[in-house]
């Protein structure tokens, strides 16, 4: 089958890799769409993310969606010829975390395209029966691999306990910061501000619904966030870009007694916090990883047309043409780009 491996940064190889056969409990997929995420192309420019280093050739890849072709002895829920969305992460099922419900924190996870686990890249993806998810007739293939950063924003929003009414501030609007948008929106969030220092990215927010839009390069964002709410504050910040300067902000625009969730990735191992802000305020400040039990609610919202996922795709591009598309997702103002497996 053909599969584009990762064999140095800003090189993809097409190789010729042997098809796997479905162990008893897998099913064997026909990949057919894989979202480029905002790490394949991290790993792809850099090599690493943080303590991450990809070390030896590694496909790339884990927002995927595809055909069941065959499946395995014990395979009961699923037959040739479903389209599944794969959640990427697959963790041991017996340690405390994962006994416990926790598996999303499972430390043995066998997560798609992270080293040294291979991602979806690929014309074809052998994977556990129940980390592959029905897709209904009215959910798309793209909308099925789309479930994965979908899925990001549904943990966040069910760790901010973003409630009906609320007024949430989503700092960051890039795919995740976008799909944040959606879920809060599905919860019953009635006001939703983004904020960016890419106008482009800020304009994209403002079409697909942000209340306001706040562009941080330019203006004041507790300036902002005052007007918008009266002095109040927001009921809850999710944190989606990663910015040190960003993550600090958070504090500021957040409500006395609000949540603060951050889900974006600093650079820097530490960042100043103001600790005495959280403990008057009497602030709750979470971390949000990845997501578990998200992927049923997210096909069941796309399936209710609750949230659009499909609209945030700017291109789309084959496995020939990978190292196109990558360069492509590395211009700061496209939001996503789409992998179709073309065989
Ligand atoms: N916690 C998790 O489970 C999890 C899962 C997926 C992604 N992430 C992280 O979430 C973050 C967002 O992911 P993404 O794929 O949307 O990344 P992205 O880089 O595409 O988007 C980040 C956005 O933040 C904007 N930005 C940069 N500086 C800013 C600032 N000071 N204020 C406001 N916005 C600013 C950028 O212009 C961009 O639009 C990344 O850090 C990623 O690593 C975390
Ligand atoms: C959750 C997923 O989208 C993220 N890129 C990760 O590797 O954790």
């Amino acid at each position: 089958m053909r599969t584009a491996v990762l064999i140095e940064p800003h090189q993809f190889e097409l190789q010729d890799r042997p098809r796997p056969s479905p162990g008893p409990d897998e099913v064997l997929v026909a990949v057919g769409e894989v979202g480029i995420c905002g790490s394949d192309v991290h790993y792809y420019e850099h090599g690493r993310i943080g303590d991450i280093v990809v070390e030896d050739p590694l496909v790339l890849g884990h927002e995927s969606a595809g055909t069941v072709i065959d499946t395995g002895e014990n395979v009961a829920t699923l037959e040739p010829g479903d389209r599944v969305a794969l959640e990427p992460g697959v963790p041991c099922r017996r340690c405390s975390h994962c006994t416990g419900g926790d598996y999303h924190l499972c430390a043995d996870v066998r997560f798609m395209a992270t080293p040294p686990h291979d991602g979806s890249f690929a014309e074809y993806v052998s994977w556990p029966e129940d980390f592959a998810y029905k897709l209904p007739t009215t959910v798309s293939t793209t909308e099925g691999a789309l479930c994965e950063p979908l899925s990001v924003g549904i943990h966040a929003c069910r760790r901010g306990n973003v409630g009906t009414g609320d007024t949430v501030l989503v700092t960051g609007a890039g795919p995740i910061g976008l799909m944040i948008l959606e879920a809060a929106r599905a919860t019953g969030a009635t006001d939703i501000i983004l904020t960016d220092v890419v106008e482009e990215k800020l304009a994209f927010a403002r079409e697909r619904g942000a209340d306001l839009a706040v562009n941080v390069a330019e203006a004041d964002l507790e300036a902002a966030v005052d007007q918008y709410t009266d002095g109040v504050g927001v009921d809850v910040v999710v944190e989606a870009s990663g910015a040190a300067s960003s993550i600090r902000s958070t504090l500021d625009a957040v409500k006395r007694g609000g949540t603060v969730v951050l889900v974006g990735l600093a650079n820097e191992a530490t960042v100043p916090f103001d600790v005495l802000d959280i403990i008057d305020n009497e602030l709750d400040v979470l971390g949000s990883f990845r997501y578990k039990n998200t992927y049923p609610a997210a096909i069941d919202l796309l399936a209710d047309g609750v949230v659009d996922v499909e609209g945030i795709v700017e291109f789309e591009s084959t496995l020939a043409d990978i190292d196109d598309a990558f360069q492509r997702a590395m211009d700061p103002s496209v939001v996503k780009g789409m992998i179709t497996i073309d065989r």
